[in-house]
């Protein structure tokens, strides 16, 4: 039976996903801080951990940096607010698995769940992620001209065994841009080795990478296959390039000069034949300057660069992915959502989309499950979509109360009213009779509102 961890200072949380859980033939345990999950997970083993991202005493990037040492097998789901969806973003760069956003459904939890359970990572690769057998969702070129410029540069870059940057901020598509490469490549039959440097530790980063004999090192039970090794025939993306340690980086310019790699300890090196596209969301010319990356590396991997833009930059794109994410929902949920309100697809075009293809994907995943009826409308989708203006008031709310979430009746009714006030005066254009009309108030009582939340219009 799996074991699941979940780690929630909020009680109730963790009573309802225990019973959920357990229901659905897991076993579960329920720690309230990080310090516990820490003095638990010393002591007990789980495949899985379900962890809210504001615990009282660790913040959730320091939990997992802390349960990722413990056990780097573990696969950890963060649970975290819609506004904090960029922080949560960040954990998936260091090792989480996925976040998922607040309210709860059990149905998300339960898939999310189960596809990270399904790709636990390989016992003897614990820090790389082996891609040759995973099924992936189709690769979507999106119809702007910045998309179709890429698409073509995928194209001819593929067949070439030219080494490639792709830049581009966190989520774009950077690792789905190198996975195509390698599928239109002459390599295509043979190994795709993808490897997170950021998520590497630095004192494994080595033996990940390049290998090690038995004996190298304290812990080095067995000979191990380094990525490169692995990836022989085929080809290895390194993302996050840029975090390599400079130890490693001369390691890497030796086995990209000499095309042979040497495991620690080894005496023998070890002839390979790799073809290298690495990811970056950092300016790798900057940190040359800086003296941070090597420049010799730089231009050896800079045969080819392919810049991804932001979802933000290239409108017209949005709904493009937005209906292929539905398609790939409503396969994974057995649901039959046809597309989206008018009113929807004005949302989804508008909004800045900082995680870009990631939180798309996740917003539209969510709102599908949500969707009763044929389209999905505003209200499937994250009120910080739907109305910005109205979750920064939400915040303002919270932070005159003392930064805590009220949680007394009348704060939480308040809450609403000035929720659906700032609501219903967007739909009317900030019409106050309407408003009135509509909120069923005479308009006295709606301008006292106004003044008493200091809704200004
Ligand atoms: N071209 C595409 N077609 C369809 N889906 C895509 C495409 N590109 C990205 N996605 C979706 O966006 C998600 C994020 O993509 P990916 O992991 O490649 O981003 P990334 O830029 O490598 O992120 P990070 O910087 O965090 O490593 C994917 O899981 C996939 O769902």
């Amino acid at each position: 039976m799996e074991k699941i961890l979940i780690i929630d200072d909020d009680q109730d949380i963790c009573l309802l996903l225990q019973k959920y859980l357990t229901k659905k033939g897991y076993e579960t345990y329920v720690v309230y801080s990080g310090k516990q999950a820490e003095d638990w997970l010393k002591n007990n083993q789980v495949d899985l951990v379900l962890c809210d991202f504001k615990l009282p005493d660790y913040s959730g990037l320091e939990i997992l940096q802390k349960i990722k040492i413990i056990d780097s097998n573990i696969q950890v789901i963060i649970i975290t607010g819609y506004s904090d969806v960029r922080v949560a973003v960040e954990a998936l760069k260091r090792g989480a698995f996925e976040y998922v956003t607040k309210p709860l459904y059990p149905d998300e939890i339960l898939l999310t769940i189960q596809n990270a359970l399904n790709q636990k990572l390989e016992e003897n690769h614990p820090r790389t992620r082996i891609k040759k057998k995973q099924v992936r969702n189709e690769f979507v070129e999106g119809v702007s001209h910045a998309a179709q410029t890429l698409a073509k540069h995928i194209e001819l870059i593929a067949p070439t065994d030219m080494s490639v940057i792709i830049m581009g901020e966190t989520g774009i598509g950077k690792e789905f841009v190198a996975t195509a490469i390698h599928e239109k490549s002459k390599r295509a039959d043979q190994p795709f080795q993808a490897v997170d440097c950021g998520a590497l530790p630095k004192d494994l980063a080595g033996s990940e990478l390049f290998g090690h004999q038995k004996g190298a090192f304290t812990g080095a039970i067995a000979d191990k296959k380094g990525c490169f090794e692995l990836a022989n025939g085929g080809t290895l993306f390194l993302d996050e390039v840029g975090n390599l340690t400079y130890e490693n980086q001369v390691k890497l310019l030796r086995v990209l000069q000499e095309r042979k790699v040497k495991p620690l300890g080894a005496t023998k090196e070890v002839e390979v034949d790799v073809r290298l596209v690495v990811a970056t969301n950092e300016n790798l010319k900057e940190m040359v300057k800086k003296g941070k990356f090597r420049e010799d590396i730089y231009h050896r991997l800079n045969e080819f660069r392919i810049e991804v833009p932001p979802l933000r930059e290239r409108p017209d794109d949005i709904i493009v992915y937005a209906e292929h994410f539905l398609l790939m929902a409503d396969r994974q949920l057995e649901k039959d959502v046809k597309g989206f309100t008018d009113e929807t697809k004005e949302k989804l075009s508008e909004y800045p989309w900082h995680g870009n293809l990631r939180e798309l994907s996740n917003v539209i995943k969510r709102a599908v499950l949500l969707c009763q009826g044929e389209l999905i409308e505003t209200i499937h989708l994250p009120q910080e979509i739907v109305t910005p203006d109205l979750s920064e008031a939400d915040s303002s709310l919270q932070v005159s109360f003392n930064g805590e979430m009220p949680t007394d009746l009348k704060s939480v009714a308040e809450a609403a009213e000035k929720r659906a006030i700032i609501e219903v005066l967007k739909r009317t254009k900030n019409n106050k009779s309407k408003t009135a009309d509509l909120l069923k108030v005479d308009r006295k009582t709606l301008y006292n509102k106004l003044k008493a939340y200091g809704i200004n219009t």
